[in-house]
């Protein structure tokens, strides 16, 4: 069994959700000839092992088929894992599916788990009474999320007339009119434009924030893990690959990091002690340094010796990080 690289997480609290040798296979049955079938073990998920704290934002990440729906599905109690150890809030999801479902929350991008012809506000009473939500907190919840999410003008309108944004709207107040402790959010900004994609966010972080609730995010976007989460899993071929936080991803990003001048003039190559110029474009130059060096004598060499209009230090960018580990995952 491979171990992923771990490094420590700054939030360490009792784990929510404990995964552990965590493995799923699927039996796959294909042509083989014209009468013939021949069936294959397709292991979607293996030997997968983590744990999430409370309150934690994690991101869990990994190209097409990598295993990540098949590990939320295990997470919720949809799929039963073929073998290993799971725990969420203590339960054993499988087995105590419908005693769990009131304590998490799921919203999938892709989508809704609202009735298409029902207005918003009757899709919101029909989970309540699901989720037996007492009405003193359903009341609370929906003025709160409604308020927040800017939904007042749409209750009365049915589903299938709401756009993208609106319905993710509420499909997020549906999965937190009960107030789970746990979030799973399957691709929530896909198809968004960047301002609601922001709003988003900010909403995710503040209720993470402010009520303490523990998100498990898959998502295609990196902005998203930028934005939300200070730890990520990456999950490849069914294997973790990776679990740390963001700065131990960004750090992998190669073994140089760059610095962009922005010259007054044009000028040719900069020369300075300690880093190599691989660019120019007009004005502007980019030099790059290793990346255990402090980038102060460089710049301070480059004001010294040059008029500079602006200087910046872009953070390695973690898509390349990301599609190296992919590459070589
Ligand atoms: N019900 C199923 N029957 C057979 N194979 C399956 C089933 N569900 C998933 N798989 C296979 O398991 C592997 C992991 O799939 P999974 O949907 O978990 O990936 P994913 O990381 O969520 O991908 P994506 O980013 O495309 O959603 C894939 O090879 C997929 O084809």
């Amino acid at each position: 069994m491979t171990q992923p690289e771990t490094q420590p997480t700054q939030t360490h609290r009792e784990p929510l959700i404990e995964a552990r040798d965590l493995r799923r296979t699927f039996v796959v049955r294909r042509r083989a000839g014209r009468l013939r079938r021949v069936a294959t073990e397709v292991e979607a998920v293996r030997d997968v092992t983590f744990s999430i704290g409370a309150g934690e934002m994690v991101g869990y990440i990994g190209p097409n088929g990598a295993g990540k729906s098949t590990t939320i599905k295990m997470l919720t109690g949809i799929l039963v894992p073929t073998s290993g150890h799971l725990r969420v809030a203590g339960l054993e999801p499988s087995r105590r599916r419908t005693e769990l479902a009131r304590r998490i929350g799921v919203v999938f991008g892709q989508r809704t788990t609202l009735w298409w012809d029902l207005p918003l506000r009757d899709s919101f009473e029909l989970l309540q009474r699901i989720y037996r939500v007492p009405p003193a907190t359903y009341r609370r919840n929906l003025e709160r999320y409604v308020e927040l999410l800017a939904l007042g003008d749409l209750l009365d309108t049915p589903v299938r007339q709401l756009s993208l944004g609106q319905r993710m709207r509420g499909d997020i107040t549906a999965a937190l009119l009960h107030d789970p402790e746990i979030l799973y959010l399957d691709e929530p900004t896909i198809g968004l434009d960047v301002v609601s994609k922001g709003r988003l966010r900010e909403f995710l972080r503040a209720l993470n924030e402010e009520r303490g609730t523990t998100l498990l995010l898959t998502t295609h976007d990196l902005q998203d893990i930028e934005a939300l989460c200070s730890r990520v899993m990456v999950v490849d071929g069914g294997t973790l690959v990776l679990d740390g936080p963001l700065d131990a991803l960004r750090a992998r990003g190669g073994a140089r990091r760059t610095l962009v001048v922005d010259l007054v003039d044009e000028a040719p190559p900069i020369e300075v002690p300690g880093a190599t110029t691989d660019r120019v474009e007009g004005p502007r130059q980019w030099l790059s340094f290793p990346v255990g060096a402090s980038a102060a004598p460089v710049v301070a060499a480059v004001a010294a010796a040059y008029d500079v209009a602006d200087l910046s230090l872009p953070e390695p960018a973690i898509e390349d990080v990301i599609k190296e580990l992919y590459a070589g995952g």
